[in-house]
């Protein structure tokens, strides 16, 4: 929380301005009972009717300033949490934006979401809400029984009787209607992950035939909700009575007992009025201390997870003193190197050499490691041993921003966001013109499909690219990476969804950009990889051969398995057709 109130100290401003209105507000309102106690008694009794005009205009003030001052402190309280809420959220997701791949292996992006959004608003209600009104609360409990000690400190004592009960019975109203709460928001989450994933999935439930599966399970989600909720209604109606027949009951024993000290003399009835008046302010702190100690604690423990965030230092960063090239020529190789996750190492002892403009070509079995070497180029994970260098310089020492924009990475996991296929590709390159969008979109193949489309360029692509094929939305993706024009280019099983002929033009239109990039290019089909400088063929993190096309066909090793397998089909084609 500590870390939270460092963002209220900048607007101590908008902190002074409510409380001080806090503060008057209360000192008038402490004035309200003992007004109506003089009309009764003096006004009323002594018939002081003089008097009438100054008590109802008093009344009148403070109404009126309380609503102005009300006012105020509203508006400044809902601006300093609107203010803190945004700053906050700013830096979370700056601060997220700066943590590692490795970080997100093992975060959900639920999990993420919830502190973006969920934690904040927590500690932005308590901030707004929940601090001031605890703070409210305290002094109005402090000032209304120090008035009613010493009005009658007998008297003031009955008063205090019940109030235990009722802090007690706040409390456990609060524990049990939190966890009610607690329970319901959990189940809410389910529930709306359930629907998300449906109505993502809705095309795999579709060609499954689930529909009916999947109404059942989000029925079954809905029923569970409503028993919850159901469950929480039955905790207020158990304890709501009870917290108002006590808060009652103070009130007529109070009564009952000031009435024999009216009766005895030693009262009068406009000081048992004025009493009563400053009872209600020693009931509604006690009723609402449950709940105000359980926002307070919710938010504190809010603060605590975006705390944990925030205080992470992404192991991946820029060295102290870092060298800032010009220009990447391209130049990448790797030295000795060896790399694991966890435990087990999915890189060993890489050596490889890219030069300039050069490109390389890589294959292998699932799970080879084909992945997780390019990965190291633009330090998306550091290597464990050995070292990556490019233009003969160590990545570690390489400006991180500079490496990375040297670099144009498609990932085997396409992602689009849903905006137009235009600003999609602007992504690559913020100030492109519209005519190197379209260029690029040649270069990948994708501007003739674009063109057929009814908005052409401007056709917003929902999310994730529905409304798309597998192939036009890596066609797209190219033309992103494309647009970037960054001396490194990878492409990790980028055309696996591409037909041979197109993939074939789009290798072309690489081989002859003005200025070629150096090329790291994945894949499983023969024809991706057949002209590239060197083919590294990976088995579990090891290279098991290298060399050119034709090198590795007259090794007759694994690579020219993975060739007769998909030149099998053709041949047979070739010999049925002669
Ligand atoms: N983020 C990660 N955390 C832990 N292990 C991982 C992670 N990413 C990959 N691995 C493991 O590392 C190994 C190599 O994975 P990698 O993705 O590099 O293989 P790949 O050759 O690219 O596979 P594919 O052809 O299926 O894409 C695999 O055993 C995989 O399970």
């Amino acid at each position: 929380m500590k870390n939270v109130l460092r963002y209220v100290k900048k607007y101590r401003i908008f902190v002074v301005i409510p409380f001080a209105s806090m503060i008057i507000s209360i000192a008038l309102d402490m004035f309200n009972p003992y007004l109506i106690g003089i009309m009764i008694d003096r006004v009323l009794k002594k018939e002081e009717f003089e008097l009438l005009g100054k008590v109802l205009l008093g009344i009148g003030i403070i109404t009126f300033s309380r609503t102005i001052l009300g006012y105020i402190r509203e508006f400044t309280f809902d601006y300093l949490s609107t203010r803190v809420s945004i700053e906050l959220k700013r830096d979370i997701f700056n601060h997220i934006q700066s943590l590692p791949f490795s970080y997100f292996d093992r975060m959900n992006t639920g999990e993420l979401m919830s502190r973006i959004g969920e934690d904040v608003d927590n500690v932005w209600r308590a901030v707004g809400f929940g601090i001031g009104l605890a703070i409210e609360n305290t002094i109005y409990f402090i000032t209304a029984f120090a008035i009613l000690f010493s009005m009658n400190w007998k008297l003031a004592l009955v008063s205090l009787i019940t109030m235990p009960f009722l802090a007690i019975l706040a409390m456990r109203l609060e524990k049990k209607i939190g966890k009610a709460y607690e329970d319901i928001s959990d189940h809410v989450a389910v529930l709306n992950t359930t629907a998300q994933e449906n109505i993502a999935g809705v095309r795999l439930v579709k060609a499954f035939a689930r529909e009916k599966h999947e109404i059942l399970k989000f029925l079954e989600l809905n029923k569970t909700n409503y028993n919850l909720n159901m469950k929480q209604a039955n905790v207020w109606g158990k304890f709501f009575p009870a917290i108002e027949f006590i808060s009652n009951l103070c009130v007529v024993m109070v009564i009952s007992a000031g009435g024999l000290f009216v009766a005895g003399g030693s009262m009068s009835i406009g000081e048992l009025v004025s009493f009563n008046g400053y009872i209600w302010m020693l009931i509604w702190p006690m009723r609402m201390i449950g709940w105000l100690t359980n926002l307070i604690a919710q938010a504190s423990a809010s603060a605590k997870k975006i705390e944990n965030i925030m205080s992470i230092v992404p192991e991946i960063k820029d060295s102290d003193n870092p060298v800032v090239p010009e220009k990447i020529q391209g130049n990448v190789v790797f030295e000795n190197v060896s790399f694991k996750y966890g435990e087990e190492y999915v890189l060993k002892n890489i050596n490889l050499s890219a030069k300039a403009g050069n490109t390389i070509a890589i294959m292998g079995t699932t799970g080879s490691g084909k992945t997780s070497l390019i990965n190291l180029i633009g330090r998306y994970y550091d290597v464990c041993e050995g070292r990556v260098l490019v233009d003969g310089c160590d990545v570690r020492d390489i400006h991180l921003e500079t490496l990375r924009n040297s670099i144009s990475l498609v990932s085997q996991d396409v992602f689009l966001f849903s905006e137009s296929i235009a600003e999609n590709v602007r992504l690559g390159k913020e100030n492109a013109t519209f005519e190197e969008i379209k260029e690029a979109c040649r270069e990948a193949c994708a501007h003739e499909f674009i063109e057929e489309l009814e908005d052409g360029y401007d056709t917003v692509i929902g999310e994730r690219g529905i409304g798309l094929s597998g192939g036009q939305k890596q066609r797209i993706s190219i033309a992103r990476a494309l647009i970037k024009d960054a001396s490194i280019l990878i492409l990790d099983d980028a055309t696996s969804a591409l037909d041979m002929e197109t993939e074939y033009q789009l290798l072309k239109n690489l081989n002859n950009r003005q200025r070629k990039a150096t090329t790291f290019i994945i894949a499983h089909r023969i024809s991706a990889v057949k002209n590239a400088d060197e083919i590294i063929f990976l088995e579990n993190g090891e290279i098991v051969e290298r060399g050119t096309h034709q090198e590795l066909l007259n090794l007759r090793g694994r690579y020219y398995e993975v060739y007769c397998e998909q030149f099998k089909d053709f041949e047979n084609i070739q010999q049925e057709v002669i």
